[in-house]
């Protein structure tokens, strides 16, 4: 099988890397401090290399997970040794595949949004291949990012949603359950339970949205029960403005990534 290249051994990267190994693949991984690298040595399908070109010059796949404003440095850097045959996936915000084509031209690059939650296979992956990959490479890609998740081909004009709504997602679905965790407390959960239990609750609550098929409006018809405590809380997230608050925050990460 392939090996799959990690430069920048990250948040990102990192969670990627966690869910691949599980899964038996074969990675080269490198990253600028090498302290981060060193919980890595004991996994017998792990190499670690000192320089980036050598991530690139063993593998055919190679993830770039660094940050965005030294993706140009670091493509500059490899760029002699990035022959025809090999895949860049590219997993930054604001990186179209226009701009990943001028930094290396002729080239097969894939644009990728993860998420963190492939660390515990449960991740999120858009993808978005250029014309030179092949349909057996085309799902390898796939295959990859189904390893840590569900994997999904995106369009090139559909990939800025789909970052602000599923990359960034994470952090919006942390802050909900530490907020509700918080309401929790004031009310005496003890709040470790409080984490465990709304977490549990988030979980199923997206499940059955992708186990019932039901929009998720009748779902929330269903646990709203008149004259109960529901709308109560649900009067109150309106006057609040909550989902006019999530559309912002997805159309300003929108905004960035085209200004990044
Ligand atoms: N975090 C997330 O949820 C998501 C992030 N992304 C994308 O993933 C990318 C990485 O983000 P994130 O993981 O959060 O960032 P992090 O800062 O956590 O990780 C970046 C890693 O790259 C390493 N690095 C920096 N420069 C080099 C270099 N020249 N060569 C090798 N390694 C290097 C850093 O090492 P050191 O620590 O030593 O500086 C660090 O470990 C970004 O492009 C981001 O847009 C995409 C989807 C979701
Ligand atoms: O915040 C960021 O820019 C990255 C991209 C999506 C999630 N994290």
């Amino acid at each position: 099988m392939d090996k799959i290249g990690i430069i920048g051994i990250g948040n990102m990267g990192g969670a990627i890397a966690h869910g691949l190994i599980k899964n038996g693949r074969e990675l080269i991984i490198s990253n600028k401090s090498p302290e981060k690298l060193s919980e890595y040595e004991k996994f017998k399908n792990v190499e670690i290399k000192k320089d980036n070109r050598d991530v690139v010059k063993d593998s055919k796949y190679i993830i770039l997970a660094v940050k965005p404003k030294v993706y140009a440095d670091v493509i500059d850097e490899v760029r002699e040794v990035f022959s025809e045959d090999k895949i860049l996936i590219s997993i930054a915000a604001g990186f179209t595949l226009e701009k990943l084509e001028k930094l290396l031209p002729s080239r097969k690059i894939a644009m990728v949004m993860p998420n963190t939650p492939a660390m515990v296979y449960e991740g999120m992956s858009g993808i978005c291949p250029n014309e030179l990959l092949s349909e057996d490479e085309r799902d390898e890609v796939k295959n990859i990012f189904n390893l840590i998740g569900r994997a999904a081909i995106i369009s090139e004009d559909s990939f800025n949603a789909f970052s602000a709504a599923c990359g960034s997602l994470p952090a919006y679905v942390y802050m909900f359950i530490e907020a509700a965790a918080d309401g929790a407390v004031l009310n005496g959960l003890n709040r470790r339970d409080a984490y465990e239990f709304i977490a549990q609750s988030v979980m199923g609550s997206a499940k059955m949205v992708l186990e019932t098929e039901k929009h998720p409006g009748e779902l929330k018809d269903m646990v709203t029960s008149p004259g109960g405590t529901t709308i109560e809380g649900l009067k109150v997230l309106e006057e609040r403005a909550f989902r006019g608050g999530i559309i912002e925050a997805i159309n300003a990460a929108v905004e960035k990534s085209k200004n990044m």
